[in-house]
């Protein structure tokens, strides 16, 4: 995904006060559980298509991303496109510190198109140190994002989601459908 719309090149605005962002908006940005469960409760089938996955050095690393992860000589690079039946929803980049990629979490490597939720929220060792909120102007317009510091038995690793237009994030008919 190493067009504009990575998250690593495309220049997302980070808010600064999450009550800049609408509050039907941030009820699905600040989702505490696995967004794609959320997604399956609209009633869609949830796929995963990776795009690109590699190692990479931290100099090849965002500036912003490399502040909010430890020093290390490699990071693991995931970046998928996360479909609700056909339509693409949501645009995902996790970046794991090598030194994360430890005992059962090497298996990070090897998701394929396995959504990374059914494995993080699988076990009973994930903790998130934060949700920053923010918004990333398009070719396909202003699309709303979150960044998650998450924590496996303590290792970090970091998801950036960017939701497009046809999410439900963005859809105005959604708003009657979380009635
Ligand atoms: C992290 C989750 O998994 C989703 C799936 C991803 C993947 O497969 O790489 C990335 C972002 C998430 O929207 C989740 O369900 O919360």
């Amino acid at each position: 995904m190493s067009d504009s719309r990575s998250p690593e090149k495309s220049p997302i605005h980070w808010f600064d006060d999450p009550s800049q962002v609408p509050a039907d908006v941030a009820d699905w940005l600040m989702e505490m559980g696995s967004m794609t469960r959320r997604f399956e409760k609209q009633g869609v089938t949830v796929t995963v298509k990776p795009q690109n996955e590699c190692f990479v050095s931290r100099e090849e690393l965002g500036e912003s991303e490399a502040q909010q992860l430890p020093e290390s000589a490699r990071y693991w690079i995931r970046e998928i496109v996360l479909f609700g039946d056909a339509q693409p929803w949501l645009l995902g980049r996790t970046v794991i510190p090598e030194e994360t990629l430890t005992g059962p979490d090497l298996a990070l490597v090897d998701l394929g198109t396995v959504p990374l939720g059914r494995y993080l929220f699988s076990g009973n060792n994930l903790s998130r140190d934060y949700i920053h909120l923010g918004q990333l102007h398009s070719e396909q317009g202003a699309l709303w994002a979150r960044r998650s510091r998450l924590r496996l038995s303590d290792k970090p690793l970091l998801l950036t989601e960017i939701f497009l237009p046809d999410s439900p994030v963005h859809r105005p008919q959604n708003k009657a459908e979380q009635e």
